[in-house]
């Protein structure tokens, strides 16, 4: 039995089908990778899996348990939870602070200090617990967006654009930690734009566009597929090498 395994869903908002009968599963221990062009229906099947969208058709096994009508806390309580596309984090707030709002899924406040800091310390931010979030710098933002994830305890980790507004070179210590956590047994399926990081880092790849999966396999598999190239890997390789990634927020 796959950890997540996805039949024939489908979203739909008003006369748009954003996520059209989609089927995939994911093994546990795996990094898989979600690209697509915009608006392929990424972000939408995120919120699909951990209930924040509503899956109009199909079905969605955690661990073999369907999650239909179950509220994003409750599947977050079974092992699923997403990190909000490109960093939210509560800038006010202190780095322990946001990473808390995580763990108080699973207990109160005082025991869920204590994990937060020690989610900070397996992430490499013990040092900045303190300081507001708005301090920190870009690549210690995306950290501070997986460990809040890491808080709720996953087995399984959805990483919607973390490393949006990173510089190829700050790049690689997210993909190092990813890797990391992936060989302390989280599983991880993630979205991502910077196809260098989305390739080196993933397993395999599923490619949407127009809400359906037009392709799946390992990434070399992937980005020789001329339907992959057509749809979406032509423009993001030329953007890529004509320059730095998207600007920063
Ligand atoms: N809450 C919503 N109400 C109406 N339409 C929506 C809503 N959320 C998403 N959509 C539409 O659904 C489609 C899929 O959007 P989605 O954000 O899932 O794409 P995406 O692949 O994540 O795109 P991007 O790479 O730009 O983040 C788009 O046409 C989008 O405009």
């Amino acid at each position: 039995m796959s950890l997540l395994e996805v039949t024939d869903a489908s979203v739909r908002f008003g006369g748009l089908t954003a996520v059209d009968g989609l089927g995939f599963s994911v093994e546990a221990g795996e990094i898989v990778g979600l690209i697509g062009p915009n608006g392929a229906g990424k972000t939408t099947t995120f919120n699909m899996l951990v209930g924040l969208a509503r899956a109009a058709e199909g079905t969605i096994r955690l661990d073999g348990r369907p999650l239909a009508g179950l509220r994003p806390h409750s599947i977050a309580a079974l092992g699923m939870t997403k990190t909000f596309q490109n960093v939210s984090l509560f800038m006010e707030s202190s780095v322990l602070d946001n990473v808390v709002t995580g763990a108080l899924l699973r207990e109160p406040l005082a025991e869920a200090k204590a994990s937060a800091r020690r989610v900070l310390e397996r992430v490499g931010l013990a040092g900045v617990a303190e300081r507001p979030a708005a301090d920190l710098s870009f690549p210690e933002r995306a950290r501070v967006e997986i460990a809040r994830g890491l808080a709720t305890r996953p087995k399984i980790l959805l990483l919607d654009e973390v490393m949006a507004a990173l510089t190829p070179a700050e790049m690689e210590g997210i993909v190092a930690l990813v890797r990391q956590l992936r060989d302390e047994g989280i599983t991880f399926v993630l979205i991502e734009h910077h196809m260098r990081a989305v390739m080196t880092l993933s397993d395999r790849i599923l490619v949407l566009s127009f809400g359906r999966k037009i392709a799946e396999g390992r990434p070399e598999e992937v980005a020789r597929d001329p339907k992959v190239i057509e749809a979406y890997l032509g423009r993001e390789w030329a953007a890529e090498g004509a320059g730095p990634g998207q600007a920063r927020p």
